[in-house]
């Protein structure tokens, strides 16, 4: 666990083709992802959709129906669950309540015979690592659920293994304890330098951590990428909306040349690209994109503008934020600078955005899922 040595320690994971079937119902479709060593990658998605199955699978708890699955270049689907040398923590703790810290610190290098003198030297360095040195003669029950949680990441480390895998560890703790948890294993993921493969459903717990996030979606990954490839160039309706705010604006859709036109609400909007024939067009905007003037100020080239009203104005102090209601009672999300002239609730606005900020994507039923 020296700094000297770090990115080098952490493992390459490739999954292939992994399906995982229970008799008719399948969890995991045909998922192939490629982990760099000493990446942290986090398998975000909704319930359901696959990430806790594919970290089971790594972990070696759940066997594939087929694919296939390597470890520093070396497949390792017949490997068993201890043999495999990986870090595991999940969301329940389960330290060993009748052991201190320390011995449930060292119960990993008991396991593989280490003798006692550099057995307490791992330990040790393990709990400094998470800031529990202090604690070691404790047990358990004597321990809040974050400090349980460091425990249950020392543990997980002390061995030193070039893969550590993470289910929901904060997702019992409270919002504060979280977000300083989150910084916690950022800084220890960048000082010991191993792969982290992580599981969330929280999109912001995902975007503060991680190098790249895969985003499942029913058995099957959406797209990977990092947190700013997600929010700017989604490929999908519900990897838009499964990162980040978002509105989607819908209506009668029309292609000429590279361009797109919709109706929404009696209004003609512009964006850049096109479907294939047969998918229904959704325009996406990110709600720092879009802004409000005045109803029927000029409207500048390049320019797309939709008459609203304003249905919410939230003061945030770094700037507001407003929910407007279209003509057709879809409802538009604006984030407006402190410089913005500011509007108030039932106000007629133009809702305005730059046809380039805008993006055309194909309308999917699936996205409705993000919201649940
Ligand atoms: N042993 C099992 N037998 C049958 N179905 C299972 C089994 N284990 C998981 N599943 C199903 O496989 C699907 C994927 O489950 P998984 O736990 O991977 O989802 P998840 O994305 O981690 O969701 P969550 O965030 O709720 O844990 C779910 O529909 C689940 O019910």
């Amino acid at each position: 666990m020296s700094a000297s040595n770090t990115r080098e320690r952490g493992a390459a994971i490739d999954i292939q083709g992994a399906t995982k079937r229970y008799g008719n119902f399948t969890a995991l479709d045909d998922v192939s992802l490629h982990i760099e060593p000493g990446e942290f990658m986090t398998l975000l998605g909704p319930s359901g959709s696959g990430k806790t199955t594919t970290l089971n699978v790594v972990a070696g708890f759940t066997d594939l129906t087929s694919g296939d699955l390597a470890v520093g270049g070396k497949s390792i689907v017949a490997l068993p669950a201890h043999k495999r040398n990986i870090g595991v923590v999940f969301q329940h703790y389960a330290l060993f309540p009748h052991m201190t810290v320390g011995k449930n610190v060292a119960y990993p290098l008991t396991l593989r015979g280490m003798d006692k003198q550099a057995r307490d030297r791992h330990v040790a360095r393990a709990l400094d690592m998470v800031k529990m040195a202090d604690f070691a003669h404790r047990y358990p029950a004597e321990l809040s659920g974050g400090q349980q949680q460091r425990v249950a990441l020392a543990r997980a480390i002390v061995f030193d293994p070039p893969l550590l895998l993470m289910d929901e560890p904060l997702g019992a703790l409270d919002k504060k304890l979280r977000e300083w948890l989150q910084l916690e294993i950022k800084r220890i993921h960048r000082e010991l330098g191993t792969t982290f493969v992580y599981v969330t459903h929280d999109q912001e717990e995902a975007l503060v951590l991680s190098d790249r996030i895969a985003v499942f979606n029913q058995g099957r990954i959406e797209q990977v990428g990092t947190g700013r490839q997600l929010y700017d160039e989604p490929m999908t309706l519900f990897v838009a909306k499964f990162i980040g705010e978002s509105t989607s604006l819908r209506g009668a859709a029309e292609t000429s040349g590279s361009e797109t036109s919709l109706t929404v609400a009696g209004q003609r909007i512009v964006a850049r690209g096109k479907l294939a024939s047969g998918q229904k067009p959704v325009v996406l905007l990110r709600p720092e994109k879009l802004a409000l003037a005045s109803a029927n100020a000029p409207v500048a080239d390049g320019q797309n503008s939709l008459t609203a009203q304003v249905s919410e104005a939230i003061y945030l102090g770094s700037g507001s934020k407003y929910q407007v209601t279209l003509r057709d009672g879809s409802v538009a999300i604006v984030r407006a600078s402190l410089e913005a002239q500011p509007f108030s609730i039932g106000d007629t606005v133009d809702l305005r955005w730059s046809t380039v900020d805008a993006k055309l994507l194909a309308d999917d039923d699936r996205a409705d899922m993000t919201m649940t």
